[in-house]
């Protein structure tokens, strides 16, 4: 666990490190990818990140998971990221989106799956968040699809999502996609997001806090970021 005295330090210190792993993703295959998390805990890491120094147009981001919202919501996770990681030198960078204005999030979700098949396959950096009730990405206590999308046997590629607490439908990439990432981060922040983690790190159920799914069985070694 990496330990800040406060959010402006710890979005500075993850972004030295992402930005350490992206250039070495470059270095040695010509490309980065980097899959981020949306809500409200990333803005100022999004900031930090941006005026990295980095081979940006190589590097593709993308979201961990998002709502099925049009871009102009502030709903929108892909709106969040536009505001404040694809700005300054981060401008450049090639952005994948996981919303498309078609009929039906499953319709998205097919044509998402399809555009990122070539990336991820690991992810060079996942940056997940966590929610109060213990959900991670998408994947939300009592979700529509929650088993199949936790189920490494699930290929990987953006499924729907519908849960209670989720607001509307959501698309969110499989733990399949997201387990093996070169770098794998869980950011969180403040005292009760600390006592929620404690909680999940406790004996349970994955399904009633699917966060645990990340904690047990991520095939990487989870790099937890946490500041009050
Ligand atoms: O719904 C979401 O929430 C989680 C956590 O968000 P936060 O506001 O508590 O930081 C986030 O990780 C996820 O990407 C987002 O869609």
């Amino acid at each position: 666990m990496h330990v800040f005295d406060n959010g402006a330090a710890l979005a500075e210190g993850l972004a030295e490190a992402v930005a350490s792993a992206l250039s070495a993703a470059v270095a040695a295959r010509g490309t980065a990818s980097i899959a981020v998390s949306g809500g409200s805990t990333p803005k100022a890491f999004f900031k930090a990140l941006s005026g990295k120094a980095l081979d940006w147009p190589n590097v593709t981001v993308t979201l961990v998971d998002e709502r099925f919202v049009a871009p102009d919501s502030d709903r929108s996770n892909e709106k969040l990221v536009k505001d404040n990681l694809l700005i300054e030198t981060a401008a450049s960078a090639i952005f994948q989106p996981l919303f498309y204005p078609t009929a039906t999030a499953e319709e998205a979700a097919a044509t998402v799956s399809k555009q990122t098949a070539a990336i991820g396959c690991p992810f060079d950096v996942v940056i997940l968040g966590m929610g109060g009730d213990g959900h991670t990405a998408s994947f939300f206590p009592g979700g529509s699809r929650l088993a199949e999308a936790l189920d490494l046997a699930t290929p990987r590629g953006v499924m729907t999502m519908e849960a209670e607490g989720a607001g509307e439908p959501r698309l969110t990439f499989t733990f399949s996609s997201l387990q093996d990432a070169r770098l794998l981060v869980l950011h969180i922040e403040g005292a009760a997001k600390k006592d929620v983690l404690a909680k999940a790190e406790a004996p349970g159920d994955e399904a009633e806090m699917p966060i645990r799914a990340i904690l047990r069985r991520a095939a990487s070694p989870l790099q937890i970021y946490w500041a009050p």
